[in-house]
């Protein structure tokens, strides 16, 4: 078993009656949702609906205008942050810098390394490219490098919006894989998705869904108090 903070202890992150706007726009309301060590919440949704949105208030990177999130491990609230690894549809990679040199960075900014970055590399099937600026990297490339990031370091939780984008098929069943794994071992994921991810193997405790439209205006309630366990 790993020894780290979230992984092989318990963890729970709970979002409770949760509401997020953007300019002057309510997006969603009410929501609630509890996730625990071994779990993964899966949010979809029309464009627009403010999944991403969604995501940035968990990350603590957007305030809730209404509610509360938060992240319990072995019984003490943490900042969810420090314990997650947060994955925008942008690839936060600078692209002067060596893939190498990009994953340097983010290994040393998460601490608690996992993989060495040639391993890490290795998985997401990425050979001989470590020297390469980021910036001469194709599309789904600059993806699996972002996603190596992840097993660079470790950390609990995995904050994911649209983490395929760009995926071809077989990249998308070894993300797969690496994700499932993560929940094997006791780690949480909550990813924004237009399409499925693969972790349906992952078996259906692991696995919860959240349509966002459920949580828009007039829609709430009944149904958002279920996601509370
Ligand atoms: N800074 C901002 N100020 C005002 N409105 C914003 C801002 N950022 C985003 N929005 C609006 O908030 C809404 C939700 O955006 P968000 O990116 O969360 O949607 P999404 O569900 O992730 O969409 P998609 O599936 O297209 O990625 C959109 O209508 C968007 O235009």
């Amino acid at each position: 078993m790993i020894n780290i903070r979230g992984i092989g202890g318990h963890m729970r992150l709970v979002a409770e009656n949760l509401s997020g706007e953007r300019g002057d726009n309510l997006l969603f309301n009410s929501l609630c949702a509890s996730l625990s060590d071994g779990q993964a919440l899966i949010i979809t949704g029309p464009n627009g609906a403010g999944k991403s949105t969604l995501l940035r208030i968990i990350a603590g990177l957007l305030p809730a205008s209404d509610g509360t999130v938060w992240l319990e491990i072995d019984g003490a609230q943490e900042p969810v942050m420090a314990h997650s690894h947060y994955l925008s549809t942008l690839n936060a990679m600078k692209p002067a810098l060596s893939v190498y040199e990009n994953l340097k960075f983010w290994q040393d900014f998460h601490g608690s390394p996992l993989h060495d970055i040639d391993e890490a590399l290795e998985i997401v099937g990425l050979y001989n490219i470590d020297h390469l600026p980021y910036g001469y990297l194709s599309t789904g490339q600059k993806r699996r490098v972002t996603i190596a990031t992840l097993l660079c370091s470790h950390r609990p939780l995995w904050l994911l919006d649209e983490p395929t984008s760009g995926l071809d098929t077989h990249a998308q069943a070894m993300f797969a894989g690496v994700m499932r794994e993560h929940l094997k071992k006791g780690g949480m994921i909550v990813a924004v998705t237009h399409i499925a991810l693969g972790l349906e193997q992952a078996g259906s405790d692991a696995v919860q869904h959240l349509r966002l439209e459920d949580y828009q205006l007039g829609d709430h309630g009944a149904e958002a108090q279920g996601w509370l366990s």
